[in-house]
């Protein structure tokens, strides 16, 4: 059946791309630089299939409601994206966009908006699969990791390419037979892999629901003629050998094992690399890559930023990110205690150390690796981001989480209050369910709208991506912040306009 469509399929979906990867640039040096392009993946069929008893292996904390999760949220924020992205697809018709069957939103749809620069993942991958040698590796890999019958290969051999991308990313076929396990965590493409400068590092998963992944995304990079210019900027990180070596009961050493994500990257400032050691990335992982960028000359900074192994905090970016030139959100109870009286009383000697105490940052400058400089607290290293690195001249300005109101730090930093996508300087996506928040933000001057509300503003003509600015941009986020991300993790930036 598939042999029949092969010659158009492969003709109709390679041209568009070999047309544009001329134009095709990846490039990322900030945070804040304006957005130009992305890859995301909208939720799909997989994260139907999530259920209680299995919802925390698959790094979830509850099941959702898939459709909510899609028409009610999620189809807002790549009606965002592609207002600020590839305006001339919404302009003037987000009433309208998005029939009964979502087509519009679907990468498998004829109506499917097919930007290259909001792009879905499955869409790269449904393209790479029209190769045979690709698509003939790709699947016996997959059935390798999960362990299928040799008949299960036969079956995904026969799917056409768009079909056979749904199933690698949902694990089920059309009719609902499971054959292998979702992959409900694809949705925050931010974890597979972060560009750094003009190159590409691709990300080692902690945890074994993020596997299949990691491996979709190696085949992407590798394969599709869009990033065929970059092939030798992909970074891997390579494992330590020494670990093959050691006892299981050892491997999960932080010295030992190789895992690094995508939300422990940022790179924060031309030049200057963050990385984060959580409860996802090693220390020998984040050594690695600070090693891999200095000799490639693509940083003359990086700063290992390391956190409490904790699955509220699961990577860096779960606890701050950047607003603005001279703006930042973060978690109080990470950030300076502020208290140095109460650091020194009896009860604080004898107590447990307090989760800012296990927060360390170290920084190391290209070519002085030898001798790094301790920064006492996350404050004064965003400071010195912002000034030094990015040349703010007003001050400084920290939004914490909750308003950094007892207990509403914590609660709102689990519901990713800090976990914020600049789509530019000062203008900020998060989840509406943060109120404290997006109080905060108000008191700091900023516009604080609804999606859906700024929407209708740009098609009304008041408003447009091009002249706002200060404005936190809220998404309706019940069913998507059980996913346990926000939309920093929900987006992974190829391109960002030099700041
Ligand atoms: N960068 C991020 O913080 N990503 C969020 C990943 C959420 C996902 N459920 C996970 O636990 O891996």
């Amino acid at each position: 059946m598939y042999e029949q469509q092969q010659t158009t399929e492969r003709n109709s979906l390679n041209t568009l791309y070999l047309a544009d990867s001329a134009a095709f640039a990846v490039n990322v040096s900030s945070e804040i630089g304006r957005l130009r392009r992305l890859l995301i993946h909208s939720p799909d069929r997989g994260l139907g299939k999530v259920i209680p008893s299995k919802a925390q292996d698959w790094l979830f904390e509850d099941i959702v409601h898939l459709d909510m999760m899609r028409r009610d949220e999620y189809d807002y924020y790549v009606k965002l994206l592609l207002y600020f992205l590839e305006p001339d697809t919404v302009r003037g018709r987000v009433n309208s966009l998005g029939d009964n069957n979502r087509s519009f939103f679907k990468p498998d749809s004829p109506d499917y908006f097919r930007s290259t620069n909001v792009i879905d993942i499955q869409w790269l991958l449904s393209d790479i699969l029209t190769d045979d040698t690709i698509r003939t590796r790709l699947i016996a890999a997959i059935c390798g990791i999960e362990r299928t019958s040799f008949q299960t290969q036969q079956t995904l051999l026969e799917l056409d390419p768009v079909e056979l991308a749904k199933v690698m990313i949902s694990g089920s076929l059309t009719d609902r037979t499971m054959l292998f396990a979702p992959l409900p965590n694809f949705i925050f493409t931010r974890d597979i892999g972060i560009v750094i400068g003009d190159h590409v590092l691709l990300n080692k998963p902690a945890k074994s629901a993020r596997t299949r992944e990691a491996l979709l995304a190696q085949y992407i990079f590798f394969n599709h003629p869009l990033f065929a210019p970059y092939r030798d900027k992909i970074i891997e990180i390579p494992d330590n050998e020494h670990a093959f070596l050691l006892p299981d009961a050892d491997l999960n050493r932080d010295l030992t094992r190789s895992t690094l994500e995508g939300g422990d990257v940022m790179m924060i400032a031309p030049r200057h690399l963050l990385v984060g050691v959580s409860e996802r990335t090693t220390l020998y992982a984040a050594q690695q890559v600070m090693q891999l960028v200095f000799d490639r000359n693509l940083v003359d900074t990086v700063t290992i930023i390391k956190i409490p192994k904790k699955r509220d905090y699961m990577h860096i970016d779960t606890v701050f990110t950047q607003v603005s030139r001279n703006t930042w959100v973060l978690l109080r109870s990470l950030g300076r205690t502020g208290d140095e009286t109460r650091k020194r009383d009896v009860l604080h000697f004898f107590a447990a150390k307090d989760l800012s105490e296990e927060l360390k940052i170290l920084q190391f400058t290209k070519g002085q690796e030898q001798k790094p400089v301790e920064i006492e607290n996350l404050e004064d290293l965003l400071v010195s981001i912002s000034q030094k690195d990015l040349g703010a001249t007003e001050p400084i300005r920290f939004i914490y989480s909750g308003n950094d109101e007892f207990p509403f730090g914590a609660r709102e930093q689990w519901t990713d209050s800090c976990n914020l996508l600049a789509l530019k300087d000062g203008v900020v996506v998060g989840y509406d369910r943060n109120d404290k928040t997006a109080e905060a933000f108000r008191e700091a001057g900023f516009d604080v709208v609804g999606a859906a509300e700024l929407l209708q503003r740009f098609d009304r003509g008041e408003s447009s991506p091009d002249t706002i600015e200060k404005t936190f941009i809220m998404l309706p986020s019940a069913e998507l912040s059980r996913a346990r991300g926000g939309s920093h993790c929900m987006s992974l930036p190829l391109l960002r306009d030099a700041i």
